[in-house]
């Protein structure tokens, strides 16, 4: 089947869309991808929609800010699927399902709330074509983290692909998570910690970008030691999986008043060492690890990578997938696999009771 995958992740910087070929097992092949940035007015409507999405105890609430973004969201990727159509050359006929993350407001599993905005129904109804929306839900509900819903998706693209056992791979985006993939194929699935969020919300509060572009800004500062040994005790970290984070459960302001470089070093090295926690909590340590997501182009965060974890460090690129659209291409496998009621969550991924399948079918 041909499946559309978006994915509107916790960076809020757009819409991601990709197209994949497959059976919900193997990948049979990938197809073209798109993007659809969001505006400074959109980014900040949603930014709005996170803060006040904190404060929700239903998840079916929608105060008037929450529906205004939840509205954008929609229409964000519903122009995103119209765009990639028409300029792939493709028709909606020739599109078998339409794998829909929304955009996370709130994720707290312990509570039993994960929050995606996003109208699933008004989604279908304006490209008509099949919607599976609401992934995350009824892992949830079965009392699981709620993701990271990407390992299966890592795990068939590990299959496809000749490389080593222990196999990691990480997906640094706003908030970063890693699929051990052992000899024998074991899966063990986490969020590690914080990705760029917190980096990329220190480089806005002093100098207005958006992030920190190819890592320069940590490349010249000096990292806190001393903080960093601190934060790494925080319990997060010592916790056995499963365990998923919600994107400000870290704030940027525990750098405190420091230069611009340093504590963009330190936050830097923060997500380096907390992803290399990972490791402690398999017998065999990975040999190679594939980065994927916003962090691959972070040169200054490879480099401390590979130097924490001590083993070869390989972005997506280097391995033939793409970094920057795996997600939105797992969503796309996820809905196939949705449609086919094949788990989408594990034990070992998010530690749901059994395999669970999972997704809202709008057909
Ligand atoms: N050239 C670059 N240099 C440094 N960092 C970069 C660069 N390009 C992207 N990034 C980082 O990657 C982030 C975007 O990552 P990505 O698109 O994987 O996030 P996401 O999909 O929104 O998040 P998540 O996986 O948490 O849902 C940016 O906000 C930035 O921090
Ligand atoms: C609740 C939520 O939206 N979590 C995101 C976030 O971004 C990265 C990490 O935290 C991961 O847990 C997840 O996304 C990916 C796509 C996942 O579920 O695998």
């Amino acid at each position: 089947m041909r499946a559309i995958g978006l994915m509107s992740g916790t960076s809020l910087d757009g819409v991601d869309v990709a197209l994949l070929d497959t059976d919900g097992e193997t990948i049979a092949g990938f197809g073209p991808t798109g993007y659809r940035a969001y505006s400074d007015d959109e980014r900040a409507l949603l930014r709005a929609a996170l803060k006040e999405g904190a404060q929700l105890t239903d998840r079916t609430q929608r105060t008037p800010l929450l529906a205004r973004a939840d509205a954008l969201v929609t229409r964000a990727h519903a122009e995103a699927v119209e765009l990639f159509l028409e300029r792939n050359g493709l028709s909606r006929a020739d599109i078998g399902v339409v794998g829909f993350h929304g955009q996370t407001v709130l994720h707290r599993p312990a509570l039993g709330l994960t929050v995606q905005i996003g109208d699933g129904e008004a989604l279908r109804q304006r490209l008509g074509i099949p919607v599976v929306y609401d992934l995350r839900q009824a892992d949830v509900a079965a009392g699981g983290q709620g993701a990271p819903l990407v390992p299966v998706f890592h795990r068939a693209l590990a299959a496809a692909a000749a490389l080593p056992r222990p196999l990691a791979v990480i997906n640094i985006g706003g908030v970063a998570n890693v699929t051990l993939i052992g000899a024998g194929e074991t899966l063990l699935a986490f969020d590690t910690g914080p990705g760029n969020a917190l980096i990329d919300d220190w480089m806005g509060e002093r100098t207005g970008e958006r992030m920190d572009e190819g890592g320069a800004a940590a490349a010249r500062g000096r990292a806190d030691e001393a903080l960093l040994a601190w934060l790494l005790v925080h319990p997060f970290f010592a916790k056995p999986p499963p365990k998923s984070l919600d994107r400000n459960a870290f704030a940027f302001s525990i750098v405190g008043n420091v230069a611009t470089e340093d504590g963009a070093a330190t936050l830097t090295a923060f997500t380096a060492r907390s992803i290399a926690r990972a490791a402690d909590f398999v017998r065999e340590p990975p040999v190679l690890w594939i980065v994927c997501g916003g962090g691959a182009k972070n040169p200054e965060l490879l480099r401390l990578l590979a130097h924490v974890t001590g083993a070869e460090i390989r972005t997506g690129e280097d391995v033939g997938w793409s970094s920057d659209f795996l997600e939105a291409q797992a969503f796309a496998y996820l809905a196939v696999r949705s449609l086919k009621s094949l788990p989408l969550t594990y034990p070992s991924t998010t530690g749901v009771k059994e395999p669970l399948t999972g997704g809202v079918i709008l057909a």
